[in-house]
């Protein structure tokens, strides 16, 4: 029998990476209630939004705005993201308690992504690692493309133990193990996060599935089993990659939580204020959840 964690810590990202990718303007104001309403249901870690070009990814160039209008609840870690110093000293007045650089395990994504290579991306993210750190500001480091790139197909757990050494090597805390694009199959993951591991204990390694061939809850569950214990979700499975093109959103945080306190795992949230902000953010869309969970949930609720 797997052995599985007593407790699990979610990092809802959905109002960054679930809205990045709307192509209809998201107002500050719904984005700023999102992040309140996943506060109140008992999320803790919370990925609020990125500083990054508005002409690469306009939905997110009110990040100022959202971060000035948050009120913020003791205990709760808001993560934003920036990929350079200009992003990372905008974000500074902002307050944030975690900055993430992304960096992918193919150059190709790399490329796409962030318009540099691999080894140009580390360069970049070196100062910024290091002006976080001094100014009290935890660092993770987001390594896309781990399993698959939607441009050079399979990726080899190599690249993955590749792009964390180099991660480590600049000072970086914890490390996302990313299926950006949702290919993975759960012994795929797991290969992945083992590679993470040769420079990451497995309790600074966070899983972040996307749900794209509906594999991300198994893929989580992988994980859990080789003993990772942080998990990354977004409630009603919002979101996909700009440059990732049919890639879906992340596995939903519903489904997570669902399967978690069915296991008798802790995970602290309130799965019906979950479930109700899923809802809630769905209608603002004018889309229905993509969480199977919060659907059958909401049927039974009549
Ligand atoms: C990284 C850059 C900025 C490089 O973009 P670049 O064009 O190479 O940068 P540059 O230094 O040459 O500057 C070009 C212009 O961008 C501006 N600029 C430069 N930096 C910034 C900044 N930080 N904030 C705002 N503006 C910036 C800069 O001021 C200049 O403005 P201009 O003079 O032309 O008016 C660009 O490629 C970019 O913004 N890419 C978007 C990346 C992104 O947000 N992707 C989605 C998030 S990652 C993701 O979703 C994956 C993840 C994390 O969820 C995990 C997974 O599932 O895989």
């Amino acid at each position: 029998m797997p052995t599985y964690p007593e407790r699990v810590r979610i990092l809802d990202v959905s109002p960054r990476d679930g809205l990045q990718n709307e192509k209809q303007p998201v107002p500050a104001a719904v984005k700023i209630e999102l992040v309140h309403r996943l506060q109140a249901a008992g999320l803790r870690e919370i990925e609020v939004t990125s500083y990054v070009s508005p002409k690469w990814v306009p939905q997110m160039a009110d990040n100022h705005e959202v971060m000035a209008g948050l009120q913020r609840r003791p205990g709760v870690r808001y993560a934003v993201l920036t990929p350079n110093l200009k992003g990372f000293e905008a974000a500074l007045a902002d307050r944030p308690d975690e900055i993430v650089v992304f960096g992918a395990a193919s150059e190709a994504f790399s490329q796409r992504n962030i318009n540099c290579s691999i080894a140009q991306s580390i360069e970049r993210f070196a100062p910024v690692v290091e002006a976080a750190l001094q100014a009290g500001i935890a660092v993770r480091g987001a390594m896309s493309c781990t399993v698959g790139c939607p441009y050079e197909g399979d990726v080899p757990p190599e690249r993955v133990a590749m792009l964390a050494g180099l991660m480590k090597s600049i000072g970086v805390q914890r490390v996302d193990v990313a299926d950006t694009i949702g290919v993975g199959t759960p012994l795929k993951v797991q290969r992945a996060i083992e590679a993470a591991a040769r420079h990451y204990d497995l309790d600074h390694i966070s899983a972040h599935f996307h749900d794209t061939y509906g594999q991300a809850l198994a893929n989580t569950l992988a994980a859990l089993q080789l003993g990772v214990w942080n998990v990354q979700a977004s409630v009603a499975g919002l979101g996909g990659c700009p440059y990732a093109k049919g890639a879906t959103g992340n596995v939903a945080t519903e489904d997570v939580v669902y399967m978690l306190h069915g296991m008798g795992i802790d995970t602290g949230i309130d799965l019906d204020a979950l479930v109700d902000t899923g809802a809630w953010i769905s209608a603002q869309l004018g889309r229905a959840t993509a969480s199977r969970a919060a659907r059958a949930l909401l049927a039974r609720r009549g």
